[in-house]
């Protein structure tokens, strides 16, 4: 895992100054450079016009004042005002106040008046209902940029208190959960990371480790096809079937095959046989008709890892099916159907998780089998070391946990992903990058990032069908970030 990806929390972030004081970097130094480094992102956009910088009473507004101060030796004509009066404005570096050339002003409409640009750099000044309606309007009215985060966004779980939006954030060193998680992440625009006086080095936090998913944390282990490899060593899936909805599983087979499963075997009740037969021409379906045709099955087939959920009845046939391939030890997708089929004893589904196995619920599904409390961060690392598993706990702020409590957020997920069959064909790409022998943590979250990117890719219009067709494309781009020599001979630019 890289530290570029690194999210860290409030106290993550506090333990990295500790660290940089420590290593004789001041607090005037450290603000100096974000306070620079924000006014070049700014001076970078806009020229010089009138600004109004918002600082609160944290260091976040002490970020406010140097940025303040950088703007105005660029030419900016520059405000700063604060909430609650003026004198009470604090000085957290101690020192910082003797660069300070720009009078300080109370917050109020008639400072807020005329300017072209205005800096939020009031994080983490709790939820200011001091701020009135007319003075949320005029910011509504010009480009807001906060510093750090918006105002009334947590960093640490994105819940929001104040209905304060930003059109471009400006994070220091790293991004923050808040930035990514929902409702956060819609309060924050575009959000670009500056080099701060933080370096990576002192930023690297202490556990838990949470990431925001990048194919650097998982690109190394990518299973591309290799020179010696042929249908049976690159990675045999079993699909279960369902009946009466067959749709489900035909999707997951499909994005299962496009990630690279060298075969893709569907476990078709007997009714369903020629739907699933005529309509997945390279997949190999193996009709189930006695009770213990799906044991012959497993017992019989070398699969490398396999799915069960998608279209499945949550009843005591899918129970029993998920039991027999989890004492198979081989990799496992477990969704929809057969995660529900637990809702009664989930008990029962931890006892019997062992070796490489991935749950993918919804919100729906995860409140049948894992405690609800707590935010969605909290949530899945708990069900990941509940159940053994890793969680990728769905939404368009997917969480992946393992069981170790690492975590990763993902953030490329457009709003057409949520559209019926979209789980089922996550499940699919799951499988398929577990059964060619990648660890169920990094398989998870490439499986995650190529279903964002598939949908980004289609655009608007998307149905869940689109996703397996747009695969090629996608792993085409990733591949030319993997090996970019490799890219060239495919054709690629
Ligand atoms: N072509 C096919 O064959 C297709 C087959 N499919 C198959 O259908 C099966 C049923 O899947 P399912 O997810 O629709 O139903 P189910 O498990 O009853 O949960 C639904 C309840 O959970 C809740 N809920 C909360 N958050 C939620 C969320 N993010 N997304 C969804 N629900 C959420 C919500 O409760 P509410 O918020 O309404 O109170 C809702 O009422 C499954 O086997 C799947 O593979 C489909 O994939 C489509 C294509």
């Amino acid at each position: 895992m890289t530290p570029h990806s690194y999210l860290l929390t409030t106290a993550q972030r506090q333990q990295a100054r500790q660290r940089a004081f420590a290593s004789g970097i001041s607090a005037t130094d450290l603000l100096e450079a974000d306070g620079r480094a924000a006014a070049h992102e700014l001076r970078r956009r806009w020229s010089a016009r009138k600004v109004t910088v918002l600082c609160g009473p944290s260091v976040t507004g002490a970020r406010g004042f140097t940025c303040a101060r950088h703007l105005a030796e660029a030419g900016f004509t520059v405000r700063i005002a604060v909430p609650g009066a003026a004198e009470s404005a604090s000085d957290p570096a101690g020192e910082l106040s003797k660069f300070w050339s720009i009078p300080v002003e109370t917050l109020n409409s008639t400072v807020i008046g005329g300017a072209d640009l205005f800096v939020d750099a009031l994080a983490g000044a709790g939820s200011l209902p001091s701020l009135l309606p007319e003075i949320r309007a005029a910011l509504a009215r010009r480009p807001l940029i906060a510093l750090d985060i918006p105002c009334g966004v947590d960093p640490d779980n994105g819940a929001v208190t104040f209905d304060m939006k930003a059109d471009l954030t400006i994070a220091f060193g790293s991004k923050s959960p808040g930035h990514l998680l929902l409702p956060g992440r819609l309060h924050c625009g575009e959000v670009v990371v500056v080099e701060g006086g933080l370096s990576d080095a002192l930023a690297i936090p202490t556990e838990p480790a949470t990431f925001e998913n990048i194919p650097a944390l998982w690109i190394q282990q990518f299973p591309w096809p290799k020179a010696e490899g042929h249908k049976f060593n690159r990675g045999h899936a079993l699909i279960c079937g369902g009946w009466p909805m067959t749709g489900a599983a035909r999707l997951a087979a499909r994005a299962c095959a496009r990630a690279g499963a060298g075969i893709t075997t569907l476990a078709a009740p007997s009714e369903a046989m020629m739907i699933y037969a005529i309509s997945l021409e390279s997949m190999i379906v193996h009709p189930i008709s006695l009770p213990n045709d799906f044991t012959k099955l497993i017992a019989t087939s070398r699969f490398s890892g396999a799915l069960i959920g998608p279209g499945a009845e949550a009843d005591e046939d899918t129970r029993s099916r998920t039991l027999e391939l989890l004492r198979t030890g081989r990799p496992l997708v477990i969704d929809a159907g057969a995660l529900s089929a637990f809702s009664d004893a989930p008990e029962d589904l931890y006892a019997a998780i062992c070796g490489s196995c991935v749950l993918t619920p919804h919100d729906g599904e995860f409140s049948r089998l894992f405690d609800t409390g707590g935010d969605k961060l909290i949530r899945a690392r708990r069900a990941a070391a509940r159940s053994g598993a890793v969680v990728v706990l769905k939404g368009a702020d997917t969480v992946i946990a393992d069981p170790d409590g690492r975590v990763v957020i993902n953030g490329n997920a457009p709003p057409t992903l949520g559209t019926a069959g979209a789980g089922d064909v996550l499940a699919g790409l799951i499988t398929g990058l577990l059964s060619q022998g990648m660890a169920a943590f990094p398989a998870a979250c490439a499986a995650v990032w190529l279903h964002g990117e598939a949908a980004e890719a289609f655009g608007p219009g998307l149905i869940a069908e689109d996703l397996p067709e747009m695969l090629p494309r996608v792993l085409l781009s990733l591949l030319n970030m993997a090996h970019p020599a490799a890219a060239l001979d495919q054709g690629a630019v």
